[in-house]
């Protein structure tokens, strides 16, 4: 298709085209025949087997009745009314590679563009594949796993580039963002994440530390064509323990302006300067038109890691609004004047190299699952965390291809009784909540929003949820073979609505909490649909 087609994202109902629903990220769709009276209606119409036991991540796209979805391990084109597969492509990657992924076996979709699917792997290949027949085209390395690079992010093709990240910040690696040729998979660009001393941001490192700086890309970035800006967010600094790397560390926890042909930065701004606690900034920055005291203004969403839930005026980077969404310990605001956190003795603590108990987590306030704005509520609908963690720095040393952290995890939560999860309708000017859907287990799957009133997400344990947009209440349900770690999409094809999700248990917080009550979600990916029964 054309990139003038995906620029229509989520307005264009009857496909699916891009990680987001849209360039805007918004996870919205104007769709309304799944609506609060028939969702109580809705059942499973096929469900297409993975063959694998991972954690299914991947956000199916939809073209013109196929749906293309991915793994781990294979891209795969199933017919999208009848669940037949068209075909499958394994992708192969050495034996040795998990061991330089944190955080799972997962790979979060592809991108369309050209009669092309796109996608990462995790041994840092980029491959473009035939959308018709699944014939790999090109295939192009970003980066060596030797070195601890990985990536699981989805491309995004803006301004027929072809963008990726990469994941490995927690292995002493150096973050960047790189554009691609769609058609010949020539490598057009590269900007780093972490810039070396004689660019400008080089003086907020000290010594050679940029050169383990960390800053990954392993979220996918939204995109503006009116401006023609990516907006693409920087993960965390590495190691941890931040007394290793005095300064801002620009641009770890930042979000970045760029231009897609050429990946020149046009501004950026930071959430956390040298940051201790794994605070990311990657997650989705949802863009919106939103009037802000009273006026009509271009913004970016950002539900960040550190707790705090930011607008920013997207045509130049200037903070508007940034309050807490879930409990925060580390800091006490943010200071409307310079954007900088206002923090408390636990991030002072933390630097010298005391225990701490912060709010959020290392997890943080809500991790890479992406929430869905609705413009017609105006609400931010978000999967949030609701506990906090034990910290304490350790010395640490580098060591290529083994973790680079810095940070005592022998005992790194700090759960209390209660919900440790909430999919929460928040405001964006305030970070207040319209309602919560508390959840004992924490939800980690992505939020879909519709015109039909409805919110989509999913649980762990495999249960696929509807829940009303203006009161929170749950209206549907159905169990899922696997736990949910996806992210639902709709569209409609010959006058239904489908609603689509990706079944499969895993993820952070399963290989990381400890928690027990997931022991017995039984594995087994799988990509279910569901429409309205007629
Ligand atoms: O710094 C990184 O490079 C990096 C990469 C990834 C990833 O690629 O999945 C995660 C994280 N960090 C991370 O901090 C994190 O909490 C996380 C959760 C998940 C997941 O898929 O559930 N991935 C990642």
């Amino acid at each position: 298709q054309t990139s003038e087609q995906l620029v229509k994202g989520a307005t264009d109902t009857s496909n699916v085209l891009n990680y987001g629903m849209g360039y805007n990220l918004q996870r919205f769709s104007t769709l309304n025949q799944i609506n609060k009276d028939t969702v109580k209606n809705l059942v499973p119409v096929w469900n297409y087997s993975f063959n694998d036991d991972r954690s299914e991540e991947s956000q199916p796209l939809v073209y013109q009745g196929v749906i293309y979805v991915t793994s781990h391990n294979a891209t795969m084109a199933v017919d999208a009314k009848t669940g037949k597969q068209i075909w499958k492509t394994k992708v192969e990657y050495p034996a040795e590679t998990p061991r330089i992924v944190c955080c799972g076996i997962i790979n979060r979709g592809a991108a369309l563009y050209d009669g092309k699917v796109f996608r990462t792997t995790l041994d840092a290949h980029v491959i473009a594949l035939d959308a018709k027949n699944g014939k790999e085209l090109w295939r192009q390395k970003a980066a060596d796993i030797k070195e601890g690079y990985s990536m699981t992010v989805a491309p995004l093709v803006a301004d027929g580039v072809v963008i990726t990240g990469i994941s490995g910040a927690e292995f002493g690696t150096r973050g960047f963002i790189d554009g691609w040729d769609p058609a010949t998979g020539k490598h057009l660009w590269r900007t780093y994440s972490i810039p070396s001393p004689d660019e400008p941001g080089g003086d907020t490192w000290k010594g050679d530390t940029w050169k383990l700086g960390g800053g990954s890309t392993w979220i996918t970035g939204s995109y503006d064509p009116e401006l023609n800006t990516v907006y693409w967010g920087i993960g965390n600094p590495g190691p941890f323990n931040s007394s290793v790397r005095p300064g801002d560390n620009l641009y770890t926890c930042s979000v970045l302006a760029m231009d897609p042909k050429t990946g020149k930065i046009k501004w950026h701004y930071q959430f956390s300067p040298n940051n201790p606690f794994d605070y990311d900034s990657v997650a989705e920055m949802v863009l919106a038109d939103m009037n802000v005291e009273g006026k009509p203004t271009k913004v970016l969403m950002d539900a960040n890691r550190n707790g705090f839930f930011y607008v920013l005026d997207r045509t130049n980077g200037k903070l508007l609004a940034a309050n807490p969404y879930v409990k925060v310990n580390w800091a006490t605001g943010i200071d409307m004047k310079t954007g900088r956190p206002i923090e408390t003795d636990v991030s002072k603590d933390a630097r010298e190299g005391k225990k701490v108990t912060v709010y959020p987590s290392i997890l943080g306030g809500k991790n890479w699952e992406p929430m869905s704005f609705n413009p017609q509520t105006g609400l931010a609908y978000a999967n949030t965390l609701n506990f906090g963690g034990k910290y304490k720095a350790e010395p640490v040393t580098f060591k290529q291809g083994e973790w680079y952290l810095g940070m005592d995890l022998t005992d790194p939560w700090e759960f209390g009784d209660g919900p440790r999860g909430h999919l929460k309708a928040i405001d964006p000017l305030t970070g207040q909540s319209k309602w919560e859907a508390p959840s004992d287990i924490p939800r980690f799957s992505g939020v879909l929003s519709t015109a039909g009133g409805v919110v989509f997400s999913g649980q762990l344990t495999g249960e696929f949820e509807a829940f009303d947009a203006d009161t929170g209440k749950k209206l549907w349900q159905f169990q899922t073979g696997s736990g949910i770690e996806g992210q639902p999409v709709t569209w409609q094809q010959d006058g239904v609505q489908y609603v689509a999700v990706t079944s499969g248990y895993g993820g952070v917080y399963s290989l990381f909490s400890g928690d027990e009550r997931l022991a017995k979600v039984p594995p087994g990916g799988s990509l279910w649909v569901f429409a309205v029964k007629q």
